[in-house]
């Protein structure tokens, strides 16, 4: 079961209460200047309290009462704004809340000796990177590393919230392990790969909290555009001041517009509602990817994803389960089983990745082959590289190799040998069958084939046909022979396939889209994935994979789930499109504003003006006291659209743009002559 992915009542009460008192703390001016639209609200709001503390009678004519009324709302708006940022980062501080149970004081079993296996118990803040620690079942992992040795059943749960245990192992693709994970059987040697305090878990509930939260370049470019949309208003309203004492000089008549009025129409022309929530929109994005368990390094990456195009996805344990097991031996002629079995058996002695180690398990059961002793002959072992595609070992003269089958045929072919029909053929049906077939060599001699097994995940079928209908292209791309991978690929559905792709090739793929102008979505696991991951627009690093693969991306799914980005790429367009629509809202609705606050302010001095009052409000101080309320509780009502999202469904760009135009721009033009002429008739019952 997983526990996080429920999404928490939007309003709870502990963290509604957190945040009425954090609106408050926001009220100190260092934080106010960080928002310039708000910044110029809080300017308003004291300039207007001065006012009315200076002249509560009302100095210009104006009454008391409405130089209070608009002081506090304005101070109300500020606040307003503040509780929508703090309640989107209480969300943020309970996700971190729960992650942070998991961080325990933990003692470790530092290596000593590697060879005698020797420890000694040092506190888990004292480890350095590069140390070994030994851990074994029941023992808590003291930080985040590479597995060195060893296999074992790890539970995940403190940091995934999912309580199947997972396997975590040497050598292949699902070697790294987290610091605070649990383990439940066996015992692992693991190489420390970050320092305490900056460990996986850490960096999470720092990303969570908000603590390390940038505003990305979208927003800050939004932001810039609203600043700027604020400092023409203020040049208009300060440029009206003189304006109207001139007017009134030259008629001789009507009253010149008070200042207070004045920081009422500013407010109410700025973009306040888009200004106020624009913040709390980036922040509960966050907060939704953490809740489908994917935790984003940087907001960047999750405002790319709403504009995904591609996604490349590698085969082996991303679309398939990864496990790829060793089933048979398909012996060349004249070869006997057993020889075969040796020599695949013989090459897969030092080889620690899975692949390697079922060789090794099925040459045993079948033929009783056991570990050997080789250190008298002196043996020379060649890992397994992407690029080669070959693992093996020099021993006794002979060279013996086990691999892809053109890397294999081409070792050969240089070695003087030749590539037999009937291994071709086996290689063949193999690699239709989805298999991986890896072609065993000795020196010149092509001795056979092994079938690896692997199995395609569950149901990804009917997720890639979603992110089709999301207009992202799959694409999958292996280290594999083209014909497992086309089969793989018919199998999971994806739209295209790059076979026997080095971990250059990926690259390049990758570059060859963006420069295309396309946005590069990748999920990955393997070291091989690291480049690849480092080069994408969004790369999601999958919890099970290697700690390289995960330092590479800006994000990391703890389910491991290829198909997450389906989630991050919902959660990315939904925060596109709220901010899109909010803006929209926000300055329609002050286009709305005019028709109430100008003939108010100005009907006295240009009596024309009066045809803009099509609301018919009760008086002017009412009519601009109005403006600003419901410029105030506007805010409010948006907060809870701000913090879910307005709803995504996979069509169209084009079709969800005219939509939303058409239901937050109109919207926001018609909405304020209800609600203002709302405000009005309360306040007109109460002044008389
Ligand atoms: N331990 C090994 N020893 C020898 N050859 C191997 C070994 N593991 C894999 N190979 C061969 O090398 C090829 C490339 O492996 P690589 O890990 O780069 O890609 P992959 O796992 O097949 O695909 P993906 O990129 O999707 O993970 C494999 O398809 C296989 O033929
Ligand atoms: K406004
Ligand atoms: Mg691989």
């Amino acid at each position: 079961m997983n526990t996080r992915s429920e999404a928490p009542a939007l309003f709870r009460a502990d963290i509604l209460r957190g945040a009425v008192v954090a609106s408050l703390a926001k009220l100190d001016p260092r934080t106010q200047l960080r928002n310039p639209v708000m910044f110029a609200v809080y300017l308003g709001s004291i300039l207007t309290t001065l006012l009315w503390v200076r002249s509560p009678s009302g100095g210009s004519g104006e009454s008391s009462g409405f130089v209070l009324g608009v002081a506090a709302w304005l101070w109300a708006t500020v606040l307003f704004a503040n509780f929508a940022e703090a309640i989107a980062e209480g969300h943020g501080k309970a996700q971190a809340a729960s992650l942070r149970k998991s961080r325990t004081e933990v003692t470790a079993r530092r290596l000593t000796d590697p060879k005698t296996r020797e420890t000694a118990d040092v506190p888990a803040a004292d480890l350095r990177v590069g140390d070994l620690v030994l851990v074994r079942a029941g023992d808590v992992i003291p930080a985040d590393g590479e597995v060195v040795e060893g296999v074992a059943s790890v539970d995940e749960s403190a940091v995934t919230g999912e309580s199947a245990p997972v396997v975590r192992e040497s050598g292949g693709d699902r070697s790294s392990v987290t610091g605070g994970t649990r383990i439940i059987s066996d015992w692992l040697v693991v190489r420390v790969a970050t320092l305490p305090g900056e460990s996986f878990l850490d960096r999470m509930i720092a990303m969570v909290e908000g603590a390390r939260r940038q505003k990305t370049p979208n927003e800050i470019a939004l932001a810039i555009l609203l600043a700027a949309l604020t400092l023409v208003f203020l040049l208009v309203v300060v440029t009206l001041l003189p304006f109207s004492a001139y007017s009134v000089e030259v008629s001789g008549a009507g009253r010149p517009v008070t200042l207070t009025v004045l920081v009422a129409l500013l407010v109410c022309l700025a973009p306040t509602t888009i200004g106020a929530l624009l913040s709390a929109i980036g922040i509960a994005g966050m907060n939704r990817l953490g809740r489908s368990n994917v935790v984003a390094m940087s907001g960047r990456a999750v405002e790319a994803a709403g504009d995904v195009d591609v996604l490349l996805l590698d085969k082996t344990g991303t679309i398939t389960l990864g496990n790829r097991q060793a089933t048979r031996f398909v012996p060349a002629d004249g070869v006997s089983g057993e020889d075969l079995a040796s020599a695949a058996h013989l090459a897969s002695l030092a080889d620690e990745t899975p692949e390697g180690r079922s060789i090794a398990v099925l040459a045993k059961r079948e033929f009783g082959l056991r570990g050997r002793d080789l250190e008298q002959i002196g043996p020379h072992f060649v890992p397994f590289s992407a690029k080669t595609r070959m693992s093996g070992v020099d021993l006794d003269g002979r060279q013996i190799r086990k691999g892809a089958a053109d890397a294999v045929e081409a070792h050969a072919r240089t070695l003087g040998g030749t590539f037999p029909d009937t291994v071709r053929e086996a290689v063949r049906a193999i690699a239709q069958a989805g298999g991986t077939p890896l072609v065993v060599s000795r020196d010149a001699r092509v001795l056979g084939v092994i079938e690896l097994k692997d199995v395609v995940k569950g149901g990804i079928k009917e997720r890639f046909a979603e992110l089709r209908r999301m207009g992202i292209k799959t694409v999958m791309i292996t280290g594999d022979n083209p014909l497992t991978a086309a089969a793989i690929a018919a199998e999971a559905g994806v739209d295209d396939y790059l076979a026997e792709a080095t971990p250059e090739a990926k690259l390049a793929l990758i570059r060859e889209y963006q420069q295309g102008g396309r946005l590069v979505a990748m999920t990955g696991d393997g070291t091989n994935d690291a480049p690849a991951l480092a080069q994408a627009d969004v790369a999601v690093a999958m919890n099970t994979g290697t700690q390289a693969a995960k330092e590479a991306g800006n994000m990391v799914d703890l389910d491991s789930n290829p198909t997450k980005l389906i989630e991050v790429v919902h959660v990315g367009k939904q925060l596109l499109m709220t901010r899109g629509a909010l803006t929209t809202f926000s300055i329609a609705n002050d286009v709305a504003k005019y028709f109430a606050i100008l003939p108010a302010a100005f009907a006295s001095t240009y009596p024309a003006l009066k045809t803009l009052d099509v609301m018919g409000l009760s008086t002017p101080a009412n009519a601009i006291l109005a403006a600003v309320i419901f410029n105030a509780l506007v805010i409010v009502a948006l907060v809870p659209l701000a913090l879910r999202g307005v709803r995504y469904r996979p069509v169209g760009a084009a079709q969800l743009l005219r939509t939303n135009l058409l239901v937050y721009g109109v919207g926001g033009l018609l909405v304020p002559f209800v609600g203002i002429k709302a405000i009005d008739l309360l306040l007109s019952l109460f002044t008389g």
